[in-house]
Formats: structure tokens, sequence, C-alpha cells
């Protein structure tokens, strides 16, 4: 029987044994010169580069696939001087050419005084667990573009709108009723996107998107994301008096978000471009006509000042 103490017994060529025989890679990097002190012989099978080759950081950082290269080594370095243990994935580079996808888990170790030692670690292979995620995601992707809703914002997304607006063009005709569309684009995204970085941009989106749902009021109304900072409203049996109190809400509703955005040439807050068309649709005209007809009045608020809207007379 073995107790404890044992294990306190085990001989370094134990260690060496057990540590080469893991799936995992073991190194180290002496601090001061940073050159490998060691590194697990597993690392030839995976990547195909010699035990012996691997003399300094500088082979790592060659190593890395270039996309990964900047951020990865930038971080390691920071984390390290700072003693803090960190990990890292990245792709590494293969002896033909190829990547493997790496885990890479670091120790900082450190001197009595406090001083960094070395780096001691581990890399991990998680190429299968890559590709299943990227797997996932090319899924998700291809739901979305199967789905009616706009995976960002949760309203509709353009394919619903171009659905619904087949029916609706076709009721209305039938009908003889009006049918009006409400176009609104953000203004001045981009600076937007530029100062507070994409992902506030993307909440400043779903903010707006859900407001537009919110000034809805006819039971087939339907607000859609139509691109980008892009957002469109259908409003059937809407005329255009009604339209245009729609959009005056979704004006107002925006401007009472208030939603920073400082370097708005119009203001200090989120704004929005808006163009408004109503027709009874015709033989004479299609639904891109008509959309197209609307994009021109957005195109005009845009022109004229933006934060207004510019209404079409006829269509
Ligand atoms: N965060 C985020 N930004 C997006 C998304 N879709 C489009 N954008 C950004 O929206 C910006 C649109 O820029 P522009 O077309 O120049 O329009 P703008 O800056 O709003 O200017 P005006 O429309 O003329 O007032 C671009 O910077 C796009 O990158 C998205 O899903 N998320």
């Amino acid at each position: 029987m073995s107790d404890m103490s044992d294990v306190g017994e085990l001989g370094s060529d134990v260690y060496k044994t057990l540590l080469e025989s893991t799936k995992a890679i073991p190194w180290k990097i002496d601090w001061a010169t940073m050159r490998f002190a060691y590194i697990g012989p597993q690392i030839e099978p995976l990547l195909g580069w010699r035990q012996d080759s691997w003399i300094s950081a500088e082979d790592w950082a060659a190593r890395i696939h270039p996309d990964d290269r900047d951020y990865v080594v930038n971080f390691c370095i920071s984390q390290s001087k700072a003693g803090v243990d960190h990990e890292a994935d990245y792709r590494a580079l293969t002896r033909d050419n190829g990547y493997v996808w790496i885990r890479d888990v670091v120790h900082v170790v450190r001197k009595e005084n406090g001083e960094v030692d070395a780096l001691v670690g581990f890399m991990f292979d998680i190429s299968e667990r890559k590709k299943t995620e990227e797997k996932l995601l090319s899924l998700q992707r291809e739901l979305e573009a199967l789905s009616f809703k706009d995976g960002l914002t949760g309203i509709a997304n353009r394919r619903r709108f171009d659905a619904s607006l087949s029916t609706e063009w076709e009721s209305a005709r039938s009908s003889g009723q009006p049918l009006s569309l409400i176009l609104l684009d953000i203004d001045f995204f981009k600076q937007y996107n530029d100062l507070y970085g994409h992902i506030q941009g993307d909440a400043c989106l779903t903010a707006v998107a859900q407001t537009l749902n919110l000034a809805l009021a006819g039971p087939r109304d339907l607000a859609a994301r139509y691109g980008g900072e892009e957002f469109v409203l259908m409003l059937p049996e809407t005329d255009a008096a009604g339209a245009l109190a729609v959009a005056n809400r979704c004006r107002r509703l925006i401007e009472r978000q208030d939603i920073a955005h400082v370097k708005s040439p119009n203001g200090r807050s989120v704004t929005a471009s808006i163009g408004v068309g109503t027709v009874v649709p015709h033989d004479g005209l299609s639904p891109t006509d008509f959309i197209q007809a609307v994009d021109r009045q957005l195109y005009a608020a845009k022109q004229n000042g933006r934060d207004r809207i510019e209404v079409a007379d006829h269509i």
C-alpha cells in the first residue's frame, strides 16, 4: 500500500515519463533569456517541428498563424510581465504549412523576490473543439438565413419583410386599400461605431429596433431590419396621414430614448432620417418601384440635413 509520502518520493525520471506521456505538451521558457529550457517530445508528432528546433520564444511566435500572432504575442507578454497566469487560443503552424488550434495555458513562476523567473505551461490540441464550434456557428448562420427573425435585433428580418410585402401588395391591390412604407436609417452611424465600438453599435441598433416595434399599432403592421442600420415599417390599410403619424411617433420615440452620440453633428444623441410613401397598388407599379420611391425620400431626408421626415407626394 502506498501512502501520500510516496508522492513526494517520485523521482524526476518518473515526473518526466508522466509529462511526456500526456497528450498535453509541457514546456518551460527562462524569462531572462527568453529561451526554451524544455518542450515535450509530443510537439513533433503534433506540429512536425523537431523538439530541438524550439530554441527561443521567437520560434514560438514565428510558428503562430499570422492572423493570430500579434494579438497572442502581445497578450502573453503583457500578462507575463504583470506576473499573471493566463491562457491563449491560437493556430500553431505545422511544418507542412497547415495549422493546429492550440490552447496554451501559462503559469508564471516567480523568484523569492517576486521577479519573474520562468514561464511554464501546457499546450493542448483543441482542433476538435474548434471544428465543433465552427460547425455550430455555420449551422447558426444557416438557421438565421432560413428564419424570419433578425439575429441581432430580434425583430423581423429582410426575408420576412419581402415575403410580407408580396402578400400585402396583392391584398391591397384586390381591396383597393392604401399601403404605406416607412424607411428609417440611423444618422452618422459610422461615427457611432467608430466612437463607441461595434458592440455598443449593435446594442444601439437593437434599442432602436425595439422602439420601432413599439411605434406600430395596426394588427398587420410590421417592423423589420432592412439591412445594416436601416429599418422598414410596413403599414397595410394605412393612408398618407396615418403613415406620417407613425413616422413622427418613431422620431419622437428615438428622441426620447436619448441614446448618447456625442460626435453626431446633429446634436448629442442618436437621430434617424425617414422616408415615407403610400400607394394603392395598381398594374403599372411593382413593389420594387414602391420601395425605390420611398428610398428616394429617405435619401432626400439625408440630403436635407438628416433627423427629418420626407414624404413622397406621388408614386
Ligand atoms: N455595430 C454595427 N454596425 C453596423 C451594422 N450594420 C451596419 N453597420 C455600420 O453602419 C455604418 C453605416 O455607415 P454609412 O452607410 O456610412 O452611414 P452613416 O454613417 O449612418 O451616415 P448617414 O446614413 O449618411 O447619416 C457602417 O459603419 C457599418 O459598419 C451592424 O450590424 N452592427
